[in-house]
């Protein structure tokens, strides 16, 4: 068992905040986050016998990136090597993974997963020649893996390849499920990729096909949520035989929750503020389950009902969330009052999330397991035979 592990990052004032004459309300210490309430007491902060005022949550990391001057600054690059290390690493062991962004619209979800392409390209999983271990600039070496890509992104409750090719350029794909493997999207194209570089290409030019729209909160929000994800195939020697661990990574990026009101839509926005609304709603729902079922140390028999199949967001997400798979949420936040009660709601789905537990367990050959497990067992019993006889 391993709970999903969390992380808060908080981003800068933006330019609408400022302009707002929007005040901070968001500290970090260590690994918990506050939040402070104005409207129930400005000089909180600094006091003593705050009450209800501020509302603190732990987390496994709190993340300050609201001012690069300040010591506390966190940067991309630490992000990664805190996070994007460890569900590397996780992969080539052979593990499944998932980092998933969580947060209201404009809060920095794809900031954090995708970088920023201009002055900061460091994404969740590291620098253009980084730690991809194997993967790198050069090619891959003979005992690393073969690694798969696939881009898809949910839009207005349809799957879209972002990656098409020819046979699914502008189709909508179905979701099916596979009896040991989980749910899956019927016909995604796949691309074999060598390098880094290769990686990141790939992130680029879906991330140009991705349905996004300029909103009051935010120039480039996102409308759809964006699922990359990268199979890791390795063949190795196991106990002499040839065996294989095929493992997952997938990176999420959510399309954020809003409010209609301070996105100012309407029309078509307002309709994909609606899907992107229910399939986050549904995704709450299933924290909230997973989290209250966990509760005890270990997954209950299922009194609750784990609504997976409320949004096709949350079935894709099945194994992540409550399955095999090692997790990391990354809640985003703004630091501004006027995002208040978005700020507050992340926060207390991003502590409910910590509770979730998950069963990773390295994905390999079944028969070479049963046989590594009877050699072992049959060295146990020639050991307490061997034992027997001395004795006798
Ligand atoms: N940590 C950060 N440091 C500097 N700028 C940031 C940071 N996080 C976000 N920003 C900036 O804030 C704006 C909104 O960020 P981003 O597009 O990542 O939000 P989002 O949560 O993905 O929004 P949406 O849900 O609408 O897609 C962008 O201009 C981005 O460059």
């Amino acid at each position: 068992m391993a709970s999903v592990r969390v992380a808060v990052r908080v981003r800068p004032l933006s330019q609408r905040e400022k302009d707002l004459s929007a005040k901070v309300i968001i500290q970090v210490d260590g690994h918990k986050t506050s939040v402070l309430n104005m409207k129930d007491n400005f000089h909180c902060m600094s006091g003593e016998s705050c009450g209800e005022s501020v509302k603190s949550f732990p987390y496994d990391f709190s993340y300050d990136s609201m001012d690069s001057t300040s010591p506390s600054f966190v940067t991309q690059e630490k992000i990664f090597t805190d996070l994007g290390t460890d569900v590397l690493q996780a992969a080539f062991e052979g593990y499944n993974a998932c980092v998933f962004a969580y947060g209201q619209t404009g809060s920095g979800k794809s900031y954090t997963m995708m970088g920023n392409p201009v002055d900061d390209p460091i994404k969740i999983l590291g620098r253009r020649t980084g730690r991809l271990q194997c993967v790198n600039e050069a090619s891959i070496l003979a005992a690393c893996p073969f690694l798969w890509a696939f881009y898809f992104e949910i839009y207005n409750e349809r799957v879209r390849d972002l990656l098409p090719s020819t046979e699914t350029q502008g189709c909508e794909l179905r979701v099916r499920e596979h009896p040991k493997d989980g749910p899956y999207v019927e016909a995604l194209s796949r691309h074999h990729v060598q390098s880094y570089t290769e990686v990141g290409q790939l992130m680029q030019e879906g991330n140009r096909r991705r349905a996004t729209a300029s909103t009051g909160m935010n120039h480039v929000s996102s409308r759809s949520h964006a699922i990359f994800t990268i199979h890791f195939i390795k063949a190795m020697f196991d106990a002499d035989l040839p065996s294989e661990t095929v493992s997952k990574v997938h990176l999420v990026d959510l399309a954020g929750s809003e409010r209609a009101n301070a996105t100012q839509a309407t029309g078509i926005r307002l309709k994909e503020g609606a899907n992107i609304n229910k399939s986050l709603v549904t995704l709450g729902i299933v924290i909230s389950a997973l989290a209250d079922l966990s509760v005890g140390g270990g997954l209950k028999k299922k009194q609750n009902f784990v609504p997976y199949r409320d949004s096709v967001l949350t079935w894709l997400l099945k194994d992540s969330l409550g399955g095999n798979s090692k997790t990391i949420m990354i809640a985003t936040i703004s630091p501004a009052d006027v995002n208040y009660s978005e700020t507050l709601n992340t926060l207390r789905y991003a502590s409910r999330a910590k509770n979730i537990l998950n069963k990773p367990t390295v994905n390999e050959d079944s028969s070479v397991k049963i046989i590594r497990e009877l050699r072992a067992e049959i060295a146990r019993l020639k050991a307490l035979l061997s034992a027997g006889n001395q004795v006798s």
